[in-house]
């Protein structure tokens, strides 16, 4: 983040939210993050790079091991894949696809998958004994491991102890306490998580010694798979079914820094995935931009529910219906939401100005279900589905 444009301030009672110390023009990137870790769609595994991330790739390239679960778009990328996540990774994948077999969908291996690679890359961090600050904060963002429905409680309570089986079989090589206890940070938020059958379990699966610390990792690993629920953010293209189609995911990442930024029902930054390297942004980095002017002192925040606007339908139950937006909010990320748009309206009096301002960055090409976005020129703003300029 570039530490003089924008502030991260605490507030007693409303906690971190970030302010712009400079001035934005609508279009103006604010930020450009890095993922902590970034994992393709099990639904397009073989249409994006696992490695870069990269979409349609012309040639595909499998892993050395002929897995089905991983492919790149060149050898560089196999190999550098292999080297950095694939090889304690590949073996294991087929336990983490068994999940379908149990009953759960894509949505969940993909939320496997992903907490999965924050724990390889935990290990590659412990192991080359780097200080990740990344990693904690990924660790400090909001759990809420107890307000999750019971059958929720269930599904995560299924994935936590098979990867905390990965860890202990696939990353944790020293079997003792020691070792297995500093594997995840301590967390307060584990005296929330009850996990059923644990003995059983551990004698069915795990067999060793260390009953107790073994307890101990399979709740901290529960709470990472609340973590990532909570603030997993979800890329998505125009690039896999044409311009008039509605927008697919095709990549999910954590990305640490986001955990500073609240929602807004009305937010004055947009985001998108950058698709191309282009200037100075790769593949995979997430880009805010703002969506109209912003001074100094003003709160930056961006919508939650971004992701849901992009479904067929949705995109104006969520812009209009304030009634929709705060069960969404309250089911999903668990909080009521207190936005000035909120704040100023209620059922029958819906704020216009955020519709007009809509209006403005959707794409005016019929048919076209695009947005605008900064442009490459960095004056200009295009459609990211059709690229048409404004
Ligand atoms: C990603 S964090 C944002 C940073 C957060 N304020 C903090 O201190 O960690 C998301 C949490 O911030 C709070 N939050 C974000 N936007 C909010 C809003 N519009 N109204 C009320 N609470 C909000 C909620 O507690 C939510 O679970």
């Amino acid at each position: 983040m570039d530490s003089n444009k924008f502030e991260i301030i605490f507030k007693e009672g409303r906690g971190r939210y970030m302010i712009a110390n400079e001035e934005l023009s609508q279009g103006d990137i604010a930020f450009v993050w890095k993922p902590y870790v970034l994992v393709p769609y099990v639904t397009y595994k073989d249409q994006v790079c696992a490695n870069c991330i990269l979409i349609s790739m012309k040639a595909k390239h499998e892993c050395r091991n002929n897995c089905h679960r991983a492919y790149y778009c060149s050898r560089y990328c196999e190999e550098q894949h292999w080297n950095e996540y694939h090889q304690y990774e590949c073996s294991f994948l087929e336990k983490i696809f068994q999940l379908e077999r149990l009953g759960y969908n894509d949505e969940v291996v993909n939320y496997a998958r992903l907490v999965m690679r924050i724990l390889t890359r935990r290990f590659k961090d412990l192991s080359q004994k780097s200080k990740c600050m990344s990693f904690d904060e990924v660790w400090l963002s909001s759990s809420h491991a107890d307000k999750f429905s019971k059958e929720k409680a269930k599904e995560f309570e299924c994935i936590a102890k098979l990867l905390t089986e990965y860890v202990l079989t696939k990353l944790v090589y020293e079997k003792s306490n020691d070792s297995i206890e500093v594997f995840l940070p301590d967390s307060e938020d584990t005296k929330k998580v009850h996990i059923d059958d644990f003995d059983q379990w551990f004698d069915d699966r795990i067999q060793s010694n260390e009953r107790n610390a073994t307890k101990v990792l399979l709740e901290k690993v529960f709470i990472l798979v609340c973590i990532e629920e909570v603030n997993a953010l979800f890329h998505i293209t125009f690039k896999l079914d044409g311009y008039s189609a509605p927008p697919q995911t095709y990549a999910m990442g954590i990305y640490p820094s986001a955990a500073f930024v609240n929602h807004s029902c009305s937010p004055n930054l947009a985001r998108f995935p950058v698709q191309d390297d282009r200037n100075d942004f790769h593949v995979g980095d997430v880009v805010y931009f703002a969506t109209r002017s912003i001074k100094p002192g003003d709160e930056v925040c961006y919508s939650y529910l971004e992701r849901d606007a992009t479904l067929p339908g949705n995109r104006q139950e969520m812009i209009q219906c304030q009634l929709k937006r705060k069960e969404k909010l309250k089911e999903e990320f668990f909080f009521d939401c207190d936005c000035v748009r909120c704040q100023n309206e209620s059922n029958e009096n819906s704020d216009s100005s955020y519709e007009t301002l809509i209006e403005q960055l959707k794409c005016k090409r019929s048919e076209c279900k695009g947005w605008f976005i900064p442009a490459l020129n960095g004056k200009q703003m295009m459609c990211e589905a059709c690229q048409m300029l404004r």
